[in-house]
């Protein structure tokens, strides 16, 4: 079982920690299918705009919808049959195999009336070989290297078949053959995905950005409407110039230290 793409809607998200504002009455509307790229400087607000998004923090203000339904009124179950969430430093077991992490992205489908099933087996094989790890399946954890945990992670959202992907620094220890791949990979699939990336070159990518600063989105729209050399140098605290790749004509952003 799996969900089609799903709308992702916020408004009004509030957070604060220990009376310190995070982040400040952020909304947004992601269209079904879309990928969506959340950039911002470090401590922005990215991982915790996505932990809000995935019903893992609470919001002190506003609320999340999945399709439309607020998040607070469903159960975890429910959010975890529409939306998975791969974070930026997720912890596992030690004592399990590369497969049993990946097996366990099958939870939120299972119960007594639907046990395990030959269709769960097909999807935790099609999820390994998604992000290149089929070989690895029975390894232990313990024994993988970075890159090869987060496309662990990845491979566990994408057996939770969810109609919402939401991945904070997916490329992040990953070489460049692995970058370009799983970006790909994740811009074709038929759900709606929302990035949290620090390559603003691979940001470029996606459908549409958002742009953090100091717990605000301060941009939205298009990569070419949203990074301007002004917010490049606002926000990011850069010069930038733009280049044209004469293979394809695409916009390639140099980044030079703002003087
Ligand atoms: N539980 C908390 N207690 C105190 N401060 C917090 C807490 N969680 C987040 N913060 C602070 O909130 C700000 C936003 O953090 P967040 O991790 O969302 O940023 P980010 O944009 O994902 O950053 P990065 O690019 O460095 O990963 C940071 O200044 C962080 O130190």
């Amino acid at each position: 079982m799996s969900q089609g793409a799903m709308t992702l809607g916020a408004s009004g998200l509030r957070w604060s920690a220990r009376g310190t504002p995070i982040l400040h009455d952020v909304g947004l509307e992601i269209a079904s299918g879309e990928t969506f790229g959340l950039i911002g400087p470090n401590g922005s607000g990215k991982s915790t705009l996505m932990r809000l998004l995935a019903g893992v923090l609470k919001p002190q203000g506003g609320e999340v919808r999945l399709d439309g339904r607020p998040v607070a009124r469903m159960t975890r179950r429910e959010v975890a049959q529409r939306l998975a969430l791969v974070e930026q430093q997720a912890a596992t077991a030690e004592r399990i195999t590369a497969r049993d992490a990946v097996e366990l992205g099958r939870t939120p489908w299972l119960s007594a009336l639907r046990p395990w099933s030959t269709e769960d087996d097909a999807i935790v094989a099609g999820s390994l070989e998604a992000v290149d790890m089929a070989g690895f399946a029975e390894r232990d954890w313990a024994t993988l290297s970075g890159g090869e945990r987060q496309r662990v992670h990845i491979a566990r959202a994408l057996a939770q078949r969810p109609g919402i992907l939401l991945l904070d620094e997916p490329t992040n220890h990953l070489d460049i053959h692995h970058q370009l791949s799983i970006l790909r990979f994740v811009a074709a699939l038929p759900v709606t995905t929302v990035l949290a990336l620090h390559d603003l070159n691979q940001a470029m990518s996606c459908d549409r950005l958002g742009v953090l600063h100091q717990g605000r989105l301060v941009a939205l729209g298009r990569p070419p409407e949203v990074l301007t050399p002004e917010l490049l140098r606002d926000v990011f605290k850069v010069r930038a110039t733009f280049l044209t790749d004469p293979g394809d004509d695409a916009r390639i952003i140099r980044f030079h230290a703002a003087s």
